[in-house]
């Protein structure tokens, strides 16, 4: 048996590292203070045995699902025990590395009622949820409609006479499918139903209604209510109680109606109030934003794992060199891998950024200023969208560039993709997200002329000179201008929307007409999105990095910004800014990066900080033990807790026994 072999060869990598490692953990953290309680979180919950992840992956979902209410409870009493403060607790969620009910209560049935709830509704719920002696579920997506929100079916009927609303399911196409945290563990669901008041429908307003008792947990009357089945993959998302609902002519108090954004009276009044109805979205546009930093998280564990296994495992030689290459020096590894490490670390700046963008709307919000909220929309959704597909598809090559090895659950890859990939559907399914940016695309060039664009569209107020002027590159060190390439990424992306846009423009304005260009549409969004994250990562680097790190993080910020333009070659050869020869530049100075990535690439994934306990990978621990891991985790595998297979003497035996042909056998 090979042994220890790869502990020295990391060793040996670390040790070629050509930047401030220490500064890049607290950089990557988001600084000094979050970088300690990231440690002391991420430590807490790796000595805490409840919160162990050995076997998950071979739980039956039953005991997979107990498990997960054992590790949320424990969760929830150590945040007390330990008065932890909110950032703590939810970097102590982070660690236990679950999704759970818990994450549909904090983060979206809390947030809805904080936007859409009135200062006295607030004061009602939010005291209850927050020592979570209700748990609350968000019950938006139903059986016929999940995109298309304005189809939902789900009836809240007022009744004056009693002062409250009937809620009702009218068809099996109405039922309540995939809210997280529904189906076994809530109390409360935030529903979003239609709001019929004296026969009149006045569309999808949000309602709190009980479905559960709190004094032993029965559906409440009329109320049916469970889990909708088994996902995707082994453990991944199977420890989430994504759930089924119906009610049948439930009643719940007027008062249940969330009614910051429209009011209904005692005598049955309807009165919509001055804010746009947008605002009842809004905690869409939260966890949107949220979902941009965990890609970068998800993405990281990945290439942790790719880049650490590539460095230990060798293949093959060469006649130059003794003994055989570890995978990591072949250049076609390097070009699957250190793009994706690139984006990791892209996506990580512009998480940052999100952040700021999020809680500018919010104040802007608070002071009645709804202007910037249509950018922001665009901006959560369509980054929303690309960094899921992006991560998802990541996590996926990460498994393929780990071979064979990648396959086994010890590897944490085929879990982790399992965990991760839905998100390129919850939260808006990624294609109609990218369809929403392209609808604030057109929206802002149709208005170019008279309103100047603001934020992450203000380039397509210069619409004119990217339309006119082509790439200045002659050599490949043009291209390490960051201008040069911002530039190159708005004019792509303005001239495919210009495109699009001419050519709804010269059509009837029919919704075939729209249908008919949505391809085009949804590319034109990639551009604008892809350009925002070439566009945020180079001015967060330009802000205030730390010198030990600044030169890796330009370095990365070239591989990212490169590899989108190769990868995207096409796009950017067909709206005519760039020549063939433009992008072959490219191509050499993206070979270049890769160069100065090697050495540090092994330093660049430790500088993620993650545990051998959260990446749970034989293939990514930190001392490179690989070999060994792989093997004895095989001891684990219950098919060997007999020496002899369950089942042999009901079927193996027979078989081996039996000494005859098979009756119509020629051989
Ligand atoms: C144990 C210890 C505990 C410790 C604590 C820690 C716990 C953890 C805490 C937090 C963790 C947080 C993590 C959360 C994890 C959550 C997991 C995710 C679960 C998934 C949940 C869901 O999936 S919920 C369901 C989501 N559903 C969707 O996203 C549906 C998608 N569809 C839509 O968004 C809309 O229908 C649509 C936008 C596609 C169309 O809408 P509609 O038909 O109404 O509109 P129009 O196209 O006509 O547009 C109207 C107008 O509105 C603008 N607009 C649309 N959306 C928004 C928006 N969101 N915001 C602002 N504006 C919007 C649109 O652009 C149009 O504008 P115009 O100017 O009129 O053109
Ligand atoms: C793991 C998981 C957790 C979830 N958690 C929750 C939750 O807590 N609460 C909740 O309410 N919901 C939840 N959902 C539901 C989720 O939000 C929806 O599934 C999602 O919004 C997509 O909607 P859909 O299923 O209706 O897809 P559909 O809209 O039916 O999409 C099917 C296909 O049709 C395409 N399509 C649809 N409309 C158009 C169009 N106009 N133009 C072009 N293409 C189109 C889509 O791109 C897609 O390819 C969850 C889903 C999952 C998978």
């Amino acid at each position: 048996m090979q042994d220890g072999n790869g502990l020295d060869h990391l060793a040996g990598e670390r040790a070629m590292a050509q930047f401030d490692l220490q500064a890049m953990k607290v950089y990557l953290a988001g600084g000094q203070r979050e970088y300690e309680i990231s440690t002391k979180m991420a430590q807490l919950v790796a000595n805490d045995p409840v919160f162990s992840k050995e076997d998950r992956v071979r739980l039956a979902r039953k005991d997979l699902y107990k498990n997960s209410l054992r590790k949320a409870g424990h969760a929830w009493k150590t945040i007390l025990e330990k008065g932890l403060s909110e950032v703590e607790g939810l970097k102590l969620r982070h660690f236990v590395d679950e999704p759970t009910y818990t994450d549909l209560h904090w983060g979206m049935f809390i947030p809805a009622i904080k936007g859409q709830g009135t200062e006295e509704q607030q004061h009602k719920w939010l005291p209850l949820a927050y020592k979570m002696a209700i748990i609350g579920c968000y019950a938006q997506t139903e059986l016929g409609h999940g995109s298309n929100v304005q189809g939902l079916e789900t009836t809240a009927t007022f009744d004056p006479t009693t002062d409250e609303f009937i809620m009702h399911s009218p068809t099996v196409t109405s039922t309540k499918w995939w809210p997280g945290g529904l189906g076994k563990a809530s109390t409360h669901a935030l529903v979003y139903a239609r709001l019929i008041t004296d026969k009149k429908d006045h569309g999808i307003h949000a309602f709190i209604a009980p479905i559960r008792s709190l004094e032993d947990h029965t559906p409440l009357p009329n109320v049916t209510v469970g889990d909708i089945g088994v996902k995707f993959g082994n453990g991944g998302y199977n420890t989430m109680d994504n759930g089924f609902l119906r009610f049948d002519h439930v009643r719940i108090p007027r008062e249940n109606m969330l009614m910051r954004l429209a009011t209904v009276t005692k005598d049955g009044k309807y009165v919509r109030s001055n804010k746009p109805r947008q605002l009842g979205y809004g905690a869409m546009v939260f966890v949107r934003q949220g979902i941009v930093i965990d890609a970068s998280i998800y993405l990281s564990r990945a290439v942790t794992i790719a880049v650490r296994y590539s460095a230990v495992r060798r293949q093959f030689g060469n006649k130059d060199e003794p003994g055989e290459l570890q995978v990591i020096q072949y250049r076609t590894q390097q070009s699957r891998l250190f793009p994706l490490l690139a984006t990791a670390y892209a996506y990580r700046a512009v998480g940052f950024w999100m952040k700021s963008l999020y809680a500018d709307v919010m104040k802007r919000l608070n002071d009645n200023d709804f202007s910037t909220l249509p950018e922001v929309h665009a901006c959560t959704a369509g980054l929303k969208s690309i960094t899921t597909s992006v991560t998802a598809d990541g996590i996926e090559e990460c498994r393929k560039l780990c071979g064979g090895h990648g396959f086994l659950c010890a590897s944490g890859l085929p879990e982790l993709y399992a965990a991760y990939v839905p998100a390129c559907t919850y939260e808006g399914d990624n294609t109609i997200l990218l369809l929403q940016v392209a609808r604030f695309l057109l929206k802002t060039l149709s208005q170019v002329s008279k309103v100047r664009p603001v934020g992450t569209a203000a380039y397509l107020g210069n619409i004119k000179q990217l339309s006119t002027q082509n790439c200045k590159v002659s050599q490949g060190h043009d291209w390490l201008n960051t201008s040069v390439l911002l530039e190159a990424f708005e004019a792509r992306s303005a001239r495919q929307a210009a495109a699009v846009a001419l050519r709804l423009a010269k059509g009837s304005g029919s919704e075939a007409e729209f249908q008919e260009n949505t391809p085009e549409l949804v590319e034109s969004a990639r551009a604008h999105c892809q350009l925002i994250l070439v566009s945020k990562f180079i001015e967060q680097l330009q802000t205030g990095t730390p010198e030990g790190i600044r030169k890796q993080l330009e370095v990365l910020c070239y591989t990212y910004a490169f590899s989108q333009l190769i990868d995207n070659a096409g796009d950017f050869l067909a709206t005519g800014y760039v020549t063939g020869n433009q992008i072959a530049l490219a191509k050499e100075e993206l070979k270049h990066m890769f160069d100065k990535i090697r050495p540090n690439a092994v330093a660049l994934v430790d500088a993620f900080d993650h545990t051998d306990d959260y990446l749970g990978s034989a293939l990514g621990r930190y001392d490179g033990d690989v070999y060994t891991h792989l093997y004895k985790g095989a001891f684990k595998e219950s098919l060997n807790d007999t020496v002899v297979v369950d089942g042999y003497e009901e079927y193996l035996k027979p078989v081996l026994t039996q000494n005859l042909w098979a009756p119509h056998s020629k051989l």
